[in-house]
């Protein structure tokens, strides 16, 4: 690497800063730049068909302000603009946006596409940093100024001739404000106000790009902080933000920003635009929703949102893009399924003593920072199982089919999933999980209970009984003492039976989970059925024919422990 030809960002000299002890109570103004900033950046700009998409799309989230082209670029962003306006497609509370740089004829253009617009926001922008001043415009100081003093004065011309009737809005950005020194762009913003002459009634937005991120977040944050304490007519101003992405630190910037003092954000959805990407308005929106702050954004169904941007802008959301990627509510890794599935349960159990619904108790879910019911994404892909999953994976999955395994069967059904994980093959849907549970404890051959030695001798099994609502009482009492004799008959003692916290009943029928002692070996099976001494003579059958699959030999006789036996009573699966 040839680090010597890169420097340190200078610092800024603010000494008393006062972002760092602000906090953030309400959402900032949001710009959607999708159409724009965010279009410009494709190898295929959005033709008007795709861009009418993405803006209904934005105008249905609830976004107010939206840049909907640059109409000097092209006759398809001039046409976007003029099909908004001739087909009023515009709602009386949008403000559309259009970018021009401070050149006479493009002025004049861009101001013309606005005809007959109710309202409309014009945004100007020419760069200001030392570099760009001089690489590409070859301009001092004060012709750079000059620049947009200009392009300041041919903006009120033109629509003063041009726009009869709409309600225009006007926003400065000094291009480059990231790199250009804080004097400057003060003095270039102060100028361009000493044209438009803001007032009570007549705010304007200054607009402070990083245009290429090239510091950290709290430079710009003092950056922000400097102008906000510096800038006349500050009541007449909205401070905006136009964060880029290029340190991957866009977000970051932003938020420090409006602790700093800025009222307004730009930014895409998913972060489109230049390079790495505009600040992403998803992120920042539901950042707030974390906070308890409502953004004003509705993120209630965040699929459709990424779907759109996607097939609108030819472009993918990572799987890992915050909140909205495939993959972010996703554990594979076994302690995070295992507390994920542990405050499932709390909120179930919490839900249950409240009688509140589960949907609205706060939010206290480990590894998952959002509900992602609440952005309209499902619980299905929370749990997925791979080889670093452990038992809470499996049984969170079954739990989904209505089995909630006591912990014990759920460690043994763990080893059996493992094996088929392991040695680079990858993850196991929900429906093999659910396929192999079954066929390993639901769907053995198991012997009838009341066979003639049905079981070893001494054999004995404590039950678990999931979805036996009944609880205590004497209905209760009658179940055990039915169930005890009809384990009796095939020889088996009843040691305990324990009532699983589960309301979920697996295909509407009643579960019990049975863990037999049979000779030195503990197997469980299972059992569903109407009724629960049905469902527990279908469980110790099922146990008893796991163990006769597994070697266990005939009753009555007692084996030294097998080779394989692990002493937790697991026992090798038959071939
Ligand atoms: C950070 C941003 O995202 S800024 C927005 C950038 N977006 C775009 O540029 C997309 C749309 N742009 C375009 O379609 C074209 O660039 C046009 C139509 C605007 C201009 O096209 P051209 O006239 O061919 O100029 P070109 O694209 O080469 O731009 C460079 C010229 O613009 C001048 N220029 C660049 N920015 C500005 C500005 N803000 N104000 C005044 N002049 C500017 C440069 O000095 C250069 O002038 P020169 O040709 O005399 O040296
Ligand atoms: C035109 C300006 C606001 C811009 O897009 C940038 O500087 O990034
Ligand atoms: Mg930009």
């Amino acid at each position: 690497m040839k680090i010597s030809r890169y420097s340190a960002f200078p610092p800024v000299p603010l000494d008393d800063r006062r972002w760092p002890t602000a906090t953030v109570s309400a959402p900032p103004r949001w710009l959607s730049t999708d159409l724009r900033d965010g279009n410009q950046a494709l190898s295929r700009p959005m033709d008007p068909e795709r861009k009418l998409r993405l803006f209904d799309l934005l105008v249905d989230m609830g976004y107010k302000e939206i840049e909907i082209g640059f109409p000097a670029a092209s006759r398809d962003d001039y046409d976007f603009v003029r099909l908004l306006i001739e087909q009023e497609r515009i709602p009386d509370d949008v403000c559309v946006s259009v970018l021009t740089q401070a050149r006479d004829e493009l002025i004049e253009r861009t101001v013309a596409s606005l005809s007959g617009a109710p309202r409309a926001l014009l945004h100007l922008y020419n760069a200001t940093s030392p570099l760009m001043r001089r690489l590409v415009f070859g301009m001092n100081r004060e012709e750079c100024k000059d620049l947009a003093v200009h392009g300041a004065r041919l903006v009120l011309k033109y629509v003063d001739e041009l726009l009869d009737g709409c309600d225009v809005r006007l926003q400065y950005s000094p291009e480059h404000f990231q790199d250009t020194e804080l004097d400057f762009s003060l003095e270039v913003c102060e100028a361009v106000m000493d044209v438009w002459q803001p007032e009570p009634d007549r705010q304007i937005i200054l607009n402070f790009p990083t245009t290429v991120e090239r510091a950290t977040p709290n430079v710009f944050a003092d950056q922000i902080e400097w102008m906000h304490r510096n800038l006349s007519r500050r009541e007449h101003v909205c401070l905006s933000v136009h964060p880029h992405n290029d340190r991957g630190t866009g977000v970051a910037a932003a938020e420090l920003a409006m602790l700093a003092g800025a009222e307004r954000v730009e930014g895409c959805l998913f972060g489109g635009g230049e390079r790495a990407g505009n600040v992403c308005l998803v992120t920042l929106g539901l950042n707030l929703v974390t906070q308890g702050i409502d953004p004003g954004i509705d993120f209630t169904d965040l699929d459709r949102v990424r779907r759109v941007v996607e097939e609108c802008t030819g472009l993918p959301v990572p799987p890992r893009h915050p909140y909205g990627g495939e993959l972010v509510f996703t554990a594979f890794s076994g302690g995070h399924q295992d507390a994920i599935k542990k405050a499932f349960d709390a909120l179930d159990r919490e839900a249950a003593r409240t009688g509140l619904d589960r949907a609205l108790l706060p939010w206290r879910v480990p590894y998952l920072p959002v509900d992602p019911h609440d952005i309209g994404r499902t619980y299905e892909a929370v749990v997925r199982v791979t080889s670093q999953s452990g038992k809470a994976g499996p049984a969170y999955l079954l739990g989904r089919y209505g089995f909630s395994l006591p912990r014990e069967l759920q460690l043994e059904f763990a080893r059996i999933v493992q094996p088929l994980t392991e040695g680079g093959r990858g993850e196991i849907t929900p429906q093999r999980i659910r396929k192999l549970f079954e066929e390993e404890y639901l769907r053995p051959a198991a012997p009838a209970l009341d066979a003639p030695a049905f079981a070893p001798p001494g054999a004995a099994a404590t039950v678990h009984i999931d979805g036996h609502a009944d609880g205590d009482g004497p209905e209760r009492a009658r179940a055990v003492a039915e169930l005890r004799a009809v384990l009796r008959r095939g020889g088996v003692r009843l040691r305990a039976v324990h009532h699983l916290d589960g309301t979920a009943r697996a295909h509407g029928r009643i579960v019990v989970y049975a863990r037999c002692e049979l000779d030195d070996a503990v197997v469980w099976g299972v059992g569903a059925a109407d009724d629960v001494a049905g469902a527990a003579s279908a469980a110790v059958g099922s146990a008893v024919a796991r163990a006769r699959r597994a070697g266990l030999p005939a009753p009555g006789s007692h084996p030294a422990r097998t080779e394989g036996d692990d002493g937790t009573g697991h026992r090798p699966r038959p071939a």
